[in-house]
C-alpha cells in the first residue's frame, strides 16, 4: 500500500515516543505520511499485537495520536481465517461488526480511568463500523468487478498467537463469527471512543480448521503468502475508497 503514496515522509515506530515496534514477521514498524488520491493520509506499516505481550492500551495508542493529528476516518485491514464455510482463501471481507472475546473479559484499551478529553466513559459499540462507509466499500467492490469475492461479515478477535483449536473454531461459528483474527479490535474501540469513523477489511488467508484429525495445520508462513496474494485486491479497493470518501 505504501508504494501508492506520494510525497511521503516516514518515521520508525521506535523513534516515536510511546510507540512500540512490532516483532511479528511481515510487520515493518513505520509510520508513513503522504498523499493517496490527493487526500492526506497517515499509514501504519505494520502494527503491534496483544500476543506480543502488549496491553490493549499500548496496541491502540497510535489511534489517539491520529485523533490529535486530525484524522477523521480509520481504515483497518488484517489477515484472518475463515470460520464461515462459504468463504474462500483470497476473499475480502468488509467488516460489519466484531466479537471481542478478549475485551469482553476485561482486556480492552478503555479499561481504567477515562480520559474524557478523548471520549465518554461509556460508549455504544452497536454501530462501530460506519454503515455509509460499508455501503460505499461494497459499491466500489462491485464497480471494480470484485463482487464475487468481497463479502460482508463479522470479525472475531482472539488474542493469539495460537490459531484456534477445532472446538474453538466451531464455537466461533456458533457465535456468529465469519472470520477469526488476532488484531484490529483494540484500535477500533479507541477510534470509536474518540469519534473517528471506521472502515475495516479482512483478507481471508486461510480457512479455520473445523474437523478434528483432518491433518490440516495452519502456519504464519501460509498466512503471509496468501496475505501477499490478497493484498493487490485490497490495495485496489482501499485506493478507490480513499478517492471517494469525504
Ligand atoms: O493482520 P494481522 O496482524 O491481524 O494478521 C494475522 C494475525 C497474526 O498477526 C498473523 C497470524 O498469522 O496474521
Ligand atoms: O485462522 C486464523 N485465526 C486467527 N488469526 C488469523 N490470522 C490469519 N489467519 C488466522
Amino acid at each position: 500500500m505504501v508504494k501508492l503514496l506520494t510525497d511521503t515522509d516516514s518515521f520508525e515506530f521506535r523513534d516515536i515516543p510511546n510507540f512500540t515496534t512490532s516483532t511479528a514477521p511481515g510487520h515493518a514498524g513505520r509510520l508513513v505520511f503522504g498523499s493517496l488520491q490527493s487526500k492526506s493520509v497517515v499509514l501504519m506499516q505494520g502494527r503491534v499485537h496483544m500476543y506480543e505481550g502488549h496491553s490493549a492500551k499500548k496496541v491502540a495508542f497510535p489511534v489517539r495520536v491520529f485523533k490529535l493529528l486530525g484524522v477523521k476516518t480509520l481504515i483497518v485491514t488484517n489477515a484472518a481465517g475463515a470460520i464461515n464455510r462459504t468463504y474462500n482463501v483470497g476473499d475480502l471481507m468488509v467488516i460489519c461488526d466484531h466479537i471481542n472475546l478478549v475485551g469482553l473479559a476485561g482486556l480492552n484499551p478503555l479499561v481504567g480511568v477515562n480520559d474524557s478529553r478523548f471520549g465518554p466513559r461509556f460508549l455504544a459499540m452497536s454501530s462501530a463500523y460506519d454503515k455509509g462507509l460499508r455501503s460505499l466499500g461494497l459499491k466500489l467492490a462491485e464497480e471494480l468487478g470484485m463482487k464475487e469475492f468481497v463479502r460482508e461479515g463479522v470479525y472475531s478477535f482472539q488474542c493469539g498467537p495460537f490459531f484456534e483449536t477445532v472446538a474453538e473454531s466451531r464455537l466461533l461459528n456458533v457465535l456468529g463469527a465469519d472470520v477469526a483474527g488476532m488484531s484490529t479490535v483494540p484500535e477500533v474501540l479507541v477510534a470509536r471512543h474518540c469519534g473517528i469513523r471506521v472502515f475495516g477489511v479482512s483478507v481471508v488467508t486461510n480457512r479455520c480448521v473445523m474437523e478434528l484429525d483432518s491433518g490440516e495445520e495452519l502456519s504464519h508462513e501460509d498466512v503471509l503468502t496468501m496475505g501477499e496474494k490478497g493484498s493487490a485486491d485490497m490495495q485496489r479497493l482501499i485506493s478507490k475508497f480513499v478517492d471517494k470518501i469525504d
